[in-house]
């Protein structure tokens, strides 16, 4: 097996082409041989490998590849570029080398079971399903998707927040408003305040699956009045996050605040403060803390973060 990085191409799951780092590699089948062009791009200090489940449920399942340097599959394209494009953004913003801090391999599998309109950490990597062409589109067609779960992954290496209940619910808060720096970071012209727009319900124009700016716009609470006490999806997890993700929205959004400045205090807070078992008031201590390390006591940036959580009710 010979193996050297090249570089391809892909149509995306939104029709546009991406530029691709693959991974040119000769086999032998039986007595022949074969040039493939692997989703393994070896050109960042953290490989990143891309796999297709072929809409079964086995993990991580084969590599994607092609026979030339144009891989014919969407759903793999994104999910290979994107993941790129999150390890760049920890790097760059925090210096962070990847997933773990240690630069591990980054691990996404596509085309994860049938009509799967979802996508999880699974502790190891991350997994997109196809959607079922109402509700959404392949999962890792929206960067704020894929963002939101290698989120989880940094975070099972830092705070490892309690996936349910309040702590459960910060864990979905911070893979939100990660997903939203990083949506900032690498597309000014398509960021904005919801989450999963780019391949939600491609029948119906300007919605999105949770909305950090107007939590209640989709259903969610936007103050601890409205919290939803359940039983269900961890204790509501999914829905609960519209109180921490309105306060992120409030802090970013401040006067004299920008996104630069919220995504360090998020990420310091998440490195240094947080634990497992943190819940809202925690996540308000250790954020106002993070603010005042990095830009003093009783500064603009620390008031911000005492103002927007005593505005979603967390005092
Ligand atoms: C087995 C199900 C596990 C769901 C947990 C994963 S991390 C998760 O939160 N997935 C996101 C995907 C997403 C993210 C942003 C925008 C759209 C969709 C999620 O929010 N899933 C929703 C649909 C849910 O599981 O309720
Ligand atoms: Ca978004
Ligand atoms: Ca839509
Ligand atoms: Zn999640």
């Amino acid at each position: 097996i010979r193996t050297v990085s090249v570089t391809g191409s892909g149509i995306g799951v939104l029709g546009d082409t991406k530029t691709l780092n693959l991974d040119k590699v000769t086999v032998k089948i039986r007595n022949k041989t074969e040039t493939q062009y692997q989703t393994n791009d070896l050109t960042r200090s953290a490989v990143i490998t891309t796999y297709t489940a072929n809409n079964a449920t086995r993990l991580p399942g084969s590599i994607v590849y092609s026979l030339s340097q144009i891989i014919n599959d969407p759903a793999a394209v994104d999910a290979h570029y994107y993941a790129g494009v999150v390890y760049d953004y920890y790097k760059t913003k925090f210096g962070r080398n990847g997933i773990d801090n240690g630069n591990m391999t980054i691990k996404s599998t596509v085309h994860y079971s049938r009509n799967y309109v979802n996508a999880f950490w699974n502790g190891s990597q991350m997994v997109y399903g196809d959607g079922d062409g109402v509700n959404s589109l392949a999962l890792s067609g929206g960067l704020d998707i894929i963002a939101h779960e290698m989120t989880h992954g940094v975070d099972e290496y830092e705070a490892d927040l309690i996936y349910k209940d309040q702590s459960g619910a910060l864990n979905e808060s911070f893979s939100d408003c990660f997903g939203t720096f990083i949506e900032y970071f690498a597309q000014k012209n398509k960021f904005d305040w919801e989450m999963g727009e780019d391949v939600w319900t491609p029948k119906i124009a300007n919605d999105a699956l949770r909305s950090l700016q107007d939590p209640t716009k989709y259903g969610d609470p936007a103050h601890m009045n409205d919290y939803n006490y359940t039983t269900s999806d961890n204790g509501g997890v999914h829905t609960n996050c519209g109180i921490p993700n309105k306060a992120c929205y409030l802090i970013a959004t401040s006067s004299g605040m920008t996104i630069e400045k919220t995504e360090q205090i998020y990420y310091r807070a998440l490195v240094n403060y947080l634990t497992q078992s943190s819940d809202f008031k925690a996540a308000k201590e250790a954020l106002i803390q993070s603010a005042v390390d990095l830009y003093g006591v009783n500064s603009v940036e620390a008031n911000a973060v005492k103002a927007a959580f005593e505005a979603v009710g967390i005092y």
